[in-house]
């Protein structure tokens, strides 16, 4: 099966909310909502691929040292199966908007259960609460 590399993260605010952005209508899993993140590009490290994806998206800078690895998603979809790094990052310069016609909610972990995420992500929910 195909392997689908995405690189993702956690962020976290003063308060220990998580910001979840809402996948645009027209897009592949539109409506649910993700971590911040995509796509490693060929020859990408994911540190930098995540650089990469904060400023496209979300317009916010930060820098590798800032990403702490905290888990990973490996999960098979029915064309492809996605193997995801999920990073946590407290430290970023700017302010998180929607750059690609995403909705942005910052989130605390104990409600993250009501907002519709992709498969791949379910597990994660529980490592993330239990880790802030
Ligand atoms: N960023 C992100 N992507 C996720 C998460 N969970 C999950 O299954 N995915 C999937 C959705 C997409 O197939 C892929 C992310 O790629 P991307 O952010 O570049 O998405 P994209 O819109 O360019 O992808 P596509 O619609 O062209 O397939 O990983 C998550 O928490 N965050
Ligand atoms: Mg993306």
């Amino acid at each position: 099966m195909k392997m689908v590399l995405v690189s993702a993260v956690a962020l976290i605010d003063v308060d220990g909310r998580v910001l979840l952005a809402q996948r645009p209508p027209g897009k592949s899993m539109a409506g649910l909502w993700e971590f911040p993140g995509g796509k490693i590009e060929q020859g990408e490290t994911p540190e930098a691929a995540l650089i990469r994806e904060l400023e496209e998206e979300l317009g916010i800078d930060t820098w590798a040292s800032c990403l702490a690895p905290l888990t990973f998603a490996s999960h098979s979809y029915d064309d492809f199966h996605l193997m995801m790094p999920l990073f946590a990052c407290r430290k970023w310069n700017g302010t998180p908007r929607p750059k690609e016609g995403q909705v942005l909610k910052w989130v605390k972990p104990e409600a993250m259960r009501e907002y519709p995420m992709p498969a791949a992500d379910i597990p994660l929910i529980s490592i993330l609460r239990d880790w802030l």
